[in-house]
């Protein structure tokens, strides 16, 4: 049955079926590795004006023009170094979709569906919604997988997802999971995590740097509450391992472009520790739920390398949660609480 009779708007088949959707948002990874790919993916990305606020009359040139003509080729050699050749695809994809399928197990009796859907490239946004719309889905929790709020994140997961909703004469409902940066699921997976990997070396680190994605400290001065929700996400952190600042000290890695980011920046922080006799170190990432480029790449290798050329022993990298039972648990637990008086228990 089409329920939709204006030419703007699609039909996504049968909504009113009754039953409960979850939407796992991530952001997004190119397809391959190919220059062709990786330059659709960045050109699609940093088009995003909630990403990149510049005035796009100034911007979209110099993006057409100098960045996706040198980034692509860059991007994709650092994309080989990480890639996932046994399912051909980017970490990012493999551990949201894995997020995705033991999520679904926990909810396989109770008649919910699980999705997922990339806010850049595939699978889309409207690929995941259309999923559940068509296992009859007529109210969806969106589940942007960013545990600090950033409108750079957050908020374009949510207008991706509404802005499909736009072209729908029927629409499900929908509810955001909002940002959980000292939730205690998360703290305590956090916190068996680094345990878990610290157990298993044979000396112990000397100290454990928390590195998240930077952003620009402008759009931090504009309102943008990320950098406050990264610190309540260390402070919780240091309360559960019962670490010092100085022992688990708190960083942004993968600045973009020449303006001034959130400091102090992973990088030459982590270089300068071998001068103060700081030579064996863990780094953790809890701002990003999977494995990805920036963690694998950025600091596995290239961070890992110039600690190592400055005199550093070991860096030890923290893997992300991805689908650790710790994090299966999280999620069920977010989702549990924003289900509520939709599933009947
Ligand atoms: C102005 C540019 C950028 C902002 C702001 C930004 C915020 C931001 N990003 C993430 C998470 C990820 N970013 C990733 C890659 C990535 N990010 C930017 C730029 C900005 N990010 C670029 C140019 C890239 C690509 C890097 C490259 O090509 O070398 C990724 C990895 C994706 C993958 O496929 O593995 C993630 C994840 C957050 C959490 C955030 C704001 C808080
Ligand atoms: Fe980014
Ligand atoms: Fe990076």
């Amino acid at each position: 049955m089409n329920f939709l009779h204006v030419p703007a708007a699609q039909s996504v088949a049968s909504v009113g079926g009754g039953r409960l959707g979850v939407l796992l948002l991530n952001l997004g990874t190119p397809d391959d590795t190919s220059f062709a790919s990786v330059r659709r993916y960045l050109s699609e990305f940093l088009s995003d004006r909630r990403v990149i606020e510049a005035n796009p009359v100034v911007w979209q040139p110099i993006l057409q023009g100098v960045v996706l003509t040198v980034r692509p080729r860059r991007s994709g050699e650092a994309y080989r170094r990480i890639w996932n050749t046994a399912c051909d695809e980017s970490p990012l994809r493999t551990f949201t979709r894995a997020q995705a399928e033991q999520l679904a197990e926990r909810f396989a009796a109770e008649n919910v569906q699980v999705a997922w859907g990339m806010r850049y490239g595939t699978p889309s946004v409207a690929d995941g919604v259309t999923e559940l719309m068509q296992a009859g889905c007529d109210r969806i929790l969106a589940m942007p997988l960013y545990p600090q709020y950033s409108a750079t994140t957050t908020a374009t997961a949510n207008d991706q997802l509404f802005r499909f909703l736009m072209k729908l004469r029927l629409q499900p409902a929908i509810r955001t999971l909002p940002a959980f940066a000292d939730h205690a699921l998360y703290i305590r997976a956090l916190a068996d995590s680094l345990k878990t990997a610290v157990e298993g070396l044979s000396a112990p680190p000397q100290m454990v740097v928390i590195s998240f994605h930077g952003l620009p400290e402008e759009y931090v001065r504009k309102g943008d509450p990320y950098r406050e929700e990264c610190e309540r996400t260390v402070a919780a952190l240091r309360q559960e391992t019962g670490l010092s600042e100085q022992e688990m000290p708190m960083t942004f890695q993968s600045r973009f472009g020449p303006t001034k980011w959130l400091e102090p920046y992973t990088a030459p922080f982590l270089a300068g520790l071998p001068a103060q006799g700081i030579t064996r170190v863990a780094v953790m990432t809890p701002g990003f739920l999977t494995d990805c480029l920036e963690t694998l790449d950025e600091i596995g290798n290239e961070v890992r390398d110039e600690f190592l050329a400055a005199g550093g022993e070991e860096l030890t990298l923290i893997p992300c949660l991805n689908a650790s039972k710790g994090a299966i648990d999280l999620l069920e637990g977010l989702a549990r609480v924003e289900l509520g008086g939709w599933l009947t228990p």
